[in-house]
């Protein structure tokens, strides 16, 4: 018997760095999705195979030990077959770019935990989102668990520090142009940096802050009524604050730019210094949009948001 599970990718269209610090922020699933299946093995050991390599291990082992970008799968079986005789074998399938922010960490995580606690029993979508982000703890100790939550059920959601999570009711029909720089970033290091910019200026940063939590209520009134013209310029406006807090770089203001030129606005998404940025379209600016990338070379892909969320069957 096999189980399979598919989970989306994510964005964040607006609030990163800020939600940092107590603000709102606003996050997608997007129609990128991680597929995992796995299926009992009669050898007692965990097995996991992706695009990005492979791991065989005997269970049992500690965590800390193992150094592999598959251990968060190795993490969630072995924590589910302690109490069964079998092995497992996994196999993993991905069309979310790797470490630019789209979150393809958090949908392995939830489509883990989806696939392999159902080849055992009946897990509910509240479990496996608990599970799944003990798996991602893995990798990122300080996940807030936003990105795993997205990623479970799907829309768009509002998040803050203080509050947790809260599913947004509309359904935009907006294409989000997402234009990859390759320019690999580590989120620790960036928010390190951001960090360093708020001590350094306190009252600017606090400023932005109070801005950045005003546009946020803006767009979260904008969404209600579709309105992509404004949220578009809102777009624009928190590229503004991100540029300010220094997460950005000329490659990423050239990409903003070209994605700005045809589409209602763009903005980075995530942690910056490299990583992904997003152009807002609907059907009228779509094509276009993608033309000026592909002209100017970059890599790009549309995406529209996903109201799944984690899928099993
Ligand atoms: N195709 C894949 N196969 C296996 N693991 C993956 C795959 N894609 C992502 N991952 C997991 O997610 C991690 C990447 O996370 P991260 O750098 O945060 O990227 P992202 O921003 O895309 O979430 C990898 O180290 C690995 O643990
Ligand atoms: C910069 C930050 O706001 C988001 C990081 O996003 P990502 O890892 O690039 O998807 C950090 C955080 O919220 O923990």
């Amino acid at each position: 018997m096999k189980s399979k599970a598919s989970a989306p990718g994510k964005v964040i269209l607006f609030g990163e760095h800020f939600v940092v610090y107590g603000v709102k922020a606003i996050l997608c699933a997007i129609d990128k999705r991680i597929t995992v299946t796995a299926e009992k093995t009669k050898e007692r050991k965990i097995s996991i195979k992706s695009n990005i390599g492979k791991l065989e291990l005997e269970p049992n082992k500690l965590i800390s030990e193992i150094n592999s970008p598959l251990k968060p799968f190795y993490y969630l079986a072995d924590k589910i077959i302690k109490n069964y005789e079998t092995g497992i074998k996994i196999t993993v399938e991905s069309d979310i770019p790797l470490g630019v922010g789209l979150g393809s960490s958090s949908a392995c995580c939830v489509a883990g935990a989806a696939a392999i606690s159902r080849l055992f029993s009946y897990a509910t979508k509240e479990e496996i989102l608990k599970l799944a982000i003990e798996a991602e703890k893995t990798i990122f100790e300080n996940t807030s668990g936003a990105d795993c939550t997205v990623c479970t059920y799907g829309g768009i959601m509002e998040y803050d520090k203080k509050n947790g999570f809260t599913k947004i009711k509309s359904k935009p029909n907006f294409h989000l142009v997402i234009a990859n720089s390759n320019i690999e970033h580590s989120t620790e290091t960036i928010v390190a940096g951001v960090r360093e910019f708020k001590e350094n200026n306190e009252e600017e940063f606090s400023r932005l802050c109070k801005e950045e939590s005003k546009l946020i209520e803006d767009v979260l009134n904008e969404l209600k009524t579709n309105n992509i013209i404004e949220i578009g310029k809102k777009v624009i406006q928190n590229q503004e604050y991100l540029e300010k807090i220094g997460i950005s770089n000329n490659k990423l203001k050239e990409m903003v730019k070209i994605g700005h030129s045809e589409s209602f606005g763009a903005k980075i998404t995530g942690a910056g210094g490299g990583g992904c940025i997003f152009a807002l379209t609907d059907d009228s600016n779509l094509n276009n949009t993608i033309k000026q990338f592909k002209n100017n070379k970059y890599d790009c892909f549309a995406v529209k948001i996903d109201f799944k969320g984690l899928d099993t069957f």
